[in-house]
């Protein structure tokens, strides 16, 4: 990508960004993440498989469906798959900088990303608190910058096998009162695995995060939060999922390289919209 110059760390670059290609959405629809990170079922995500899969997709969804739909590509990829989509989707970056821009030689800044038109980041992703160790305290910073430069944040939450094993599941999430979030809860153990949580074990933990946005911040923005799960989503399990009432949508790994099965994932959720 032209603006990631060696040395000059997470500065926004000069690089113009385009017109805004931001679908318009009602804040209540479902949506659709996906999030095919680098490595995904031992097959590394190159432009082409992510694009070809985007195109099928697109040709079997109904474009005018009120599905949201977001796509997180890997950054060296970002530019590249926005230009090569529709205006219809969104594109998110798969991290972001603590804060201002500034010389942080690889890292990708708030500022970058809205300059080449990222709408949304996903934070605290599983791999980011267990893999490179951000804790809670680090993602809500970064949480706390992106949304304070207009960029949405698609928040991870999640248990480890061991803590649901325990009965820790509502331990875990600490959720910070935050506007323009979209909350992802993604069980680490479902993540990659295809162990995928039941239906009423995803609607128990999507009812627990609303009651808590309901306490904690407002019943208005308790009810108009979209939750999503993740966690070995596919065509096969989507449909049982997206009734729960509290399943917003889903954030898609693996199958969201496989067309048919991506386009089936966005479809039941916008039958689910249809029938509400
Ligand atoms: O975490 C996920 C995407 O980042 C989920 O991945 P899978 O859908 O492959 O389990």
């Amino acid at each position: 990508m032209v603006t990631a110059a060696v040395s000059s760390g997470s500065s926004p670059s000069g690089y113009l960004a385009k017109p805004s290609q931001c679908a318009d959405y009602s804040p209540n629809i479902g949506s659709f993440l996906v999030d095919p990170t680098q490595q995904h079922i031992g097959q590394l995500v190159q432009p082409w498989n992510l694009l070809s899969s985007l195109q099928v997709m697109l040709k079997s969804f109904n474009q005018n469906t009120l599905t949201h739909v977001v796509v997180a590509p890997p950054f060296v990829y970002v530019d590249l798959v926005k230009n090569s989509l529709t205006d219809r989707i969104e594109i998110s970056a798969q991290n972001s900088w603590i804060g201002k821009g500034g010389a942080f030689t690889g890292e990708i800044s708030v500022e970058q990303l809205t300059d080449i038109g990222c709408k949304w980041v996903i934070l605290g992703h599983s791999e980011r608190r267990h893999v490179i160790g951000e804790d809670d305290q680090f993602i809500g910073k970064k949480a706390a910058y992106a949304l304070s430069q207009g960029l949405g944040v698609i928040a991870c939450i999640g248990e480890l096998l061991n803590e649901r094993e325990e009965g820790k599941t509502f331990d875990v999430y600490a959720v910070p009162s935050w506007d323009n979030v979209v909350i992802a809860y993604e069980p680490v153990w479902a993540i990659g695995t295809g162990k995928v949580a039941t239906p009423q074990q995803a609607q128990e933990v999507h009812v627990a995060v609303r009651d808590w946005l309901k306490k904690n911040v407002s019943a208005e923005v308790a009810s108009k939060t979209r939750i999503i799960y993740g966690g070995s989503v596919n065509g096969g399990n989507c449909a049982e999922l997206a009734k729960q009432e509290d399943i917003d949508g889903f954030l898609v790994g693996g199958a969201s390289l496989k067309g048919p099965e991506f386009a089936t994932i966005v479809n039941s959720v916008t039958s689910k919209k249809v029938a509400a």
